[in-house]
């Protein structure tokens, strides 16, 4: 069973399409990854999922509910977390909750069991009597999805929740998402930060200027690069003419620089890889690396969304 269904999801913000005609099913119980670089409609498509924006076009159903038509039933089967977390003068981590709690109409007497029960869940049992405000960010992210689970939802919809995080931090989120799944929750997370998602999906979606590029495991989506390979070039010198020198020429879907070398991802055989490494040096350039790097989710972000436009 699907626990999220989107069809033909279209949002138009005046003259600019946030999505256009983004499909994707999400299957009860698994975690998903949203990928996209900045703008590509990731908090867009969220909202829509919790009710909070009418989309223009489309259709999205949520555990069953059709978004716009039963709005009320989709809001008890969910959990949104948004990417910014709001101002609580004066509260406290057990306060919080329990004010959540209420709004949710949960009775009065299982208030505190519940509140002790997600703080525990969410490893922050030890803060319960700390103000909200003084909590470390990612505290106060792991609060926020402790907050998301009160009314115990089937599906969790959460926008960044890794974002500002120290790598500790991250570790301890991706064990609450972890937990999630035990629960056999339905999560649908987005990220800039790839290679944490990789690990922590079942499924990973690349949404790409209000559209789906890639859709899968983490290994079809890698795979779906499509002959398109990520090569790497390390220069001694005038690494930002030999990028733009990389832009002309033929089968460079993605070009990218580091300090020192530069990424491509690269649609040509093997013979014009050669003939790519002969160019660059017949330009000029003394090359101490050129070589293929293996695939990882990171490149084939790079690779696929660099298809795209
Ligand atoms: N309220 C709004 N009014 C006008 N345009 C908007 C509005 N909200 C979003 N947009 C535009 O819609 C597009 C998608 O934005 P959205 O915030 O959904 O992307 P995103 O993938 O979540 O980006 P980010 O990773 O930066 O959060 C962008 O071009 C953005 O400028």
């Amino acid at each position: 069973m699907n626990a999220v269904e989107i069809n033909n999801l279209t949002k138009i913000y005046g003259t600019n399409y946030a999505l256009r005609g983004f499909n994707l099913d999400i299957e009860a119980g698994k975690v998903y990854g949203l990928i996209g670089p900045n703008g590509a409609g990731k908090t867009t498509a969220m909202s829509i999922m919790a009710t909070l924006l009418a989309p223009d076009g489309g259709a999205v159903s949520v555990a069953g509910f059709d978004v716009l038509k039963e709005p009320a039933s989709v809001r008890r089967a969910i959990g949104y977390m948004p990417d910014f977390f709001g101002v609580y003068d004066g509260l406290k981590a057990t306060e919080y909750l329990e004010f959540y709690a209420a709004a949710y109409r949960i009775p009065a007497k299982q208030r505190p069991q519940l509140t002790r029960d997600l703080l525990e869940l969410v490893n922050l049992s030890e803060k319960a009597d700390c103000y909200v405000d003084l909590l470390s960010r990612g505290m106060k992210q792991r609060l926020a999805m402790a907050r998301c689970l009160v009314h115990d939802p089937a599906v969790l919809i959460l926008d960044e929740p890794a974002s500002g995080l120290d790598p500790r931090a991250r570790a301890e989120m991706k064990e609450v998402v972890r937990q999630l799944k035990r629960m056999n929750k339905t999560v649908l997370i987005s990220s800039h930060i790839l290679p944490e998602l990789a690990e922590m999906c079942d499924n990973i979606t690349i949404l790409e200027q209000g559209r789906l590029v890639a859709n899968g495991t983490v290994e079809e989506v890698t795979a779906s690069r499509q002959g398109v390979r990520v090569l790497k070039v390390d220069v001694t010198d005038r690494l930002p003419e030999l990028l733009d020198f990389l832009h002309e020429q033929p089968n460079i879907v993605n070009v990218d620089g580091d300090p020192g070398w530069a990424r491509i991802s690269f649609a040509g055989d093997k013979a014009a890889q050669g003939k790519l490494l002969r160019d660059i040096m017949e330009g000029g350039w003394t090359v101490l690396e050129f070589a293929e790097v293996k695939g990882n989710l990171e490149d084939a972000f790079m690779a696929v969304t660099g298809e795209v436009g």
